[in-house]
């Protein structure tokens, strides 16, 4: 006579082969939504590209350009992932198109704010970022490592965004996997992309990835910050300026192998 703990074990075990593959599956969504996991995978420099319609520093830039579809076409053409700003007051954007693009794409996604609480990551993560950006600059310390700990909890990555070594030292102290040299300095303005040449080295020797941000336009942008040891570009501008979108992904994305370095 089979037992009636033989039968809910018989009924168990049909029921763990539809979880396993439910697991399997989410499993495989959270690794295309990782951008440590395209890094790694990565044998060409990784772009971020994002979708940015005005600044600060250059005023509108493309503001009618419907962020779905150019979050299609950026995708199309070989991003790693795509950048949304959603400061709206400065950049123009919104967590509305972060969502839009959320819902075109899937590859992962950075939320480009200046986060200084909580409420922001949420927002990010309720509206599809896989990603979040803490500048070291607007932060103390204490509120760059609590941010920190928090969107790692909420099973989010993090770009740690540097521009010179008073920046670099709060980084470290967090331990981020990923540290992004910001080539323009916020406070001026200026950009160079001697920033990422003199920064990198000790980025790639803490063991980090490095993402080279901003200024960069052109293959030899592209060939000067690999060769510096970027395993990404950050690019926003040149991007959103393309009449040629394939061309422009093309020569961003010169071979690079520095994913196997971890
Ligand atoms: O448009 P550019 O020069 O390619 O730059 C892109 C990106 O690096 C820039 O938008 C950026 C880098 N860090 C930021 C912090 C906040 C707002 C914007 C940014």
């Amino acid at each position: 006579m089979e037992t009636i703990l033989e039968r809910i074990l018989f009924e168990k075990r049909k029921e763990i082969k539809g979880l396993k593959e439910l697991k399997r599956k989410e499993m495989q969504k959270e690794m295309t939504y990782s951008l440590i996991q395209q890094l790694e995978q990565a044998n060409t420099l990784s772009v971020i590209a994002e979708f940015k319609r005005a600044s600060p520093s250059k005023g509108d830039i493309n503001i009618h350009l419907n962020p779905a579809e150019q979050a299609k076409h950026y995708s199309e053409n070989g991003a790693a992932a795509i950048s949304v700003l959603t400061d709206a007051t400065f950049f123009k954007g919104s967590f509305h198109d972060l969502r839009l693009v959320r819902e075109s794409v899937d590859i992962p996604i950075l939320c480009k704010d200046f986060i200084i609480d909580q409420v922001q990551i949420d927002l990010a993560k309720e509206n599809g970022a896989n990603i979040i950006l803490l500048i070291a600059a607007a932060l103390t310390p204490s509120e760059l490592s609590e941010l920190y700990g928090y969107a790692i909890q909420q099973n989010l990555e993090v770009l740690m965004e540097v521009h010179d070594e008073a920046d670099l030292e709060k980084a470290f102290k967090v331990g981020p996997k990923i540290i992004g040299i910001n080539n323009r300095n916020l406070r001026t303005f200026e950009v160079d992309l001697a920033v990422t040449e003199r920064l990198a080295p000790s980025i790639s020797s803490f063991g980090s990835y490095v993402i080279s941000e901003s200024g960069i336009f052109t293959n030899t942008d592209a060939k000067r910050v690999s060769d510096a040891g970027a395993s990404g570009v950050l690019v926003g501008e040149a991007l959103m300026r393309s009449g040629d979108l394939a061309t422009s992904m093309n020569d961003l994305m010169v071979p690079n192998l520095k994913g196997a370095k971890q």
